[in-house]
């Protein structure tokens, strides 16, 4: 469904490469995370899927079809986006936030009113209680939920989210990650994440590729990298998730 053949971005002419010779694939259904530390080049290769950012070299296929043959705000309205920082529009209500693009698709309102309501409640915002708040009077969480009803309003096929749950406190983190992985199964979304968090790939990913300036180090599946991470960096990523484990279950026994 995605597909990266060696992928290049480079800021500077040529100097220093943000993102280096990256192919990967995503197969229909599946969750591939991006994982690594600050700059790693991990937000800058998902913008490249949905050109918020161009290439330097390489090539991008999404459904098959090369990206840059694509008018980039059709393309951008068949990809779901869910960012950190989200961009509620502080004026409209929930509902009016949710259905902003059907509106200007011409949908008419008593059919986008139903839309918001379904989605709504799929993110567990009642829409009885929700619909007609406005994003200043929602904790950071339901925001969040907000943003993913978006981004799921346009019945999109792929879904890229940069670090959807950096923001949140840990336990809303948590329901939050689990509802998402049971509505991505539900639809069968094929999706990107970027993640520096460990745990959370290994969650909600079938793959998952570790990215170190601008290259990918290992890629596999949270299986494959637990059996053998493959390199000193990577294994170092895994020690924080794994210690808490045991630390649990030594508390436990
Ligand atoms: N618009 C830009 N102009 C110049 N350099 C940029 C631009 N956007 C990103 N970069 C550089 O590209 C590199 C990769 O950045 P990117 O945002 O992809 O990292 P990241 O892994 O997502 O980091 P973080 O986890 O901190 O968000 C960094 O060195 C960053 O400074």
């Amino acid at each position: 469904m995605i597909e990266l053949q060696e992928i290049s971005k480079s800021w500077d002419g040529g100097q220093s490469y943000a993102v280096k010779d990256i192919s990967l694939q995503v197969p229909t259904g599946q969750v591939l995370a991006l994982l690594g530390g600050s700059g790693s080049g991990k937000s800058t290769t998902v913008k490249m899927i949905n050109r918020l950012i161009e290439p330097t070299s390489g090539r991008i296929l999404v459904d098959g079809e090369d990206i840059t043959q694509q008018d980039p705000v059709l393309l951008r309205r068949r990809i779901g986006y869910v960012f950190q920082s989200i961009g509620l529009l502080p004026h409209l209500t929930v509902t009016d936030n949710v259905t902003l693009l059907l509106k200007l698709q011409g949908v008419p309102t008593a059919e986008r009113n139903a839309i918001a309501n379904r989605l709504l409640d799929m993110v567990d915002l009642p829409s009885a209680t929700y619909a007609q708040r406005k994003p200043s009077e929602l904790s950071g969480g339901q925001r969040q939920r907000v943003g993913f009803a978006r981004a799921l309003a346009a019945e999109p096929k792929v879904m890229l989210l940069d670090e959807p749950f950096g923001a949140l406190d840990p336990v809303t983190r948590d329901t939050l990650q689990i509802e998402f992985k049971k509505i991505q199964e539900t639809l069968g979304l094929t999706a990107v994440i970027v993640t520096h968090d460990m745990a959370e790939a290994l969650l909600l990913a079938d793959v998952i590729a570790v990215m170190n300036q601008g290259e990918v180090l290992r890629i596999g599946t949270p299986r494959e990298l637990l059996q053998d991470p493959g390199d000193d960096y990577v294994a170092k990523l895994l020690e924080t998730p794994r210690r808490h484990g045991e630390l649990v279950r030594e508390l436990s026994a």
